[in-house]
């Protein structure tokens, strides 16, 4: 384990199946918490960085919502996952370099060696999210079935045998986001000395 002298206060790990609403419920509590407190880490980020050089593409694109990642989707996960299996925390160390806020908030966690990587470095302070919702909402949000990446570790990774310490269901006839994150947010603004 690398020296690390920077120690967060706090370490909310999300993970969730394609537009279940990682990026819509992260964004929400940066909202909240502010950019002095808290940073949103994207593990994807890196890579579709050195893939987007490698393969030169459009990283602006590549990093969006829209249908360009999704052409490359499946062979960036097999590009990562190559990667991933030669060091494990690769792209975990490159999403946390220099990042200084005391509250993180990793908003794409994929597999157990992404989760395991924040447990083993930040045992104390990392805590598992799951954003869940039905198949019905996420067709409405654009999500459509593609074999080799709905069917891949990628996707399917923390499906089961794991212990998620807060569930959110991003719903509409669930309760308010606002509710659901109370509690967490109120753990982050403690983790602050908020
Ligand atoms: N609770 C919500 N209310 C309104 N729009 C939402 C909600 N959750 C997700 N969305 C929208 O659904 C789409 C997918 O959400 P997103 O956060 O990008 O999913 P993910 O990051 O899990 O793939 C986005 O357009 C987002 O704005
Ligand atoms: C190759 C990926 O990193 C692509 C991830 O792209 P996004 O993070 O944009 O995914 P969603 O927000 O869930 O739609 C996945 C992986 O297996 O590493």
């Amino acid at each position: 384990m690398e020296d690390r002298v920077f120690q967060p206060r706090l370490v909310l790990v999300f993970s969730g199946k394609r537009k279940s609403g990682k990026d819509y419920v992260t964004d929400w509590i940066l909202e909240s918490l502010g950019p002095q407190v808290c940073c949103v880490l994207r593990l994807s980020g890196p890579l579709k960085q050195q893939y987007a050089q490698e393969h030169d593409l459009d990283l602006t694109q590549l990093l969006g919502p829209g249908p360009y990642k999704e052409k490359y989707r499946a062979d960036m996960i097999l590009w990562g996952e190559t990667q991933r299996r030669q060091d494990p925390g690769y792209f975990c160390r490159l999403a946390t370099r220099g990042v200084r806020q005391p509250v993180w908030v990793v908003s794409d966690a994929r597999r157990r060696t992404d989760l395991e990587w924040f447990k083993s470095e930040f045992p104390r302070q990392t805590q598992s999210v799951r954003v869940q919702c039905s198949e019905e909402t996420r067709k409405q949000r654009g999500w459509s079935y593609t074999a080799g990446v709905d069917d891949a570790e990628s996707e399917c990774g923390l499906d089961s045998g794991v212990h998620f310490d807060w569930i959110i269901t991003n719903e509409a006839n669930a309760p308010s986001l606002e509710e659901q994150l109370q509690s967490i947010l109120k753990l982050a603004e403690e983790a602050a000395d908020l």
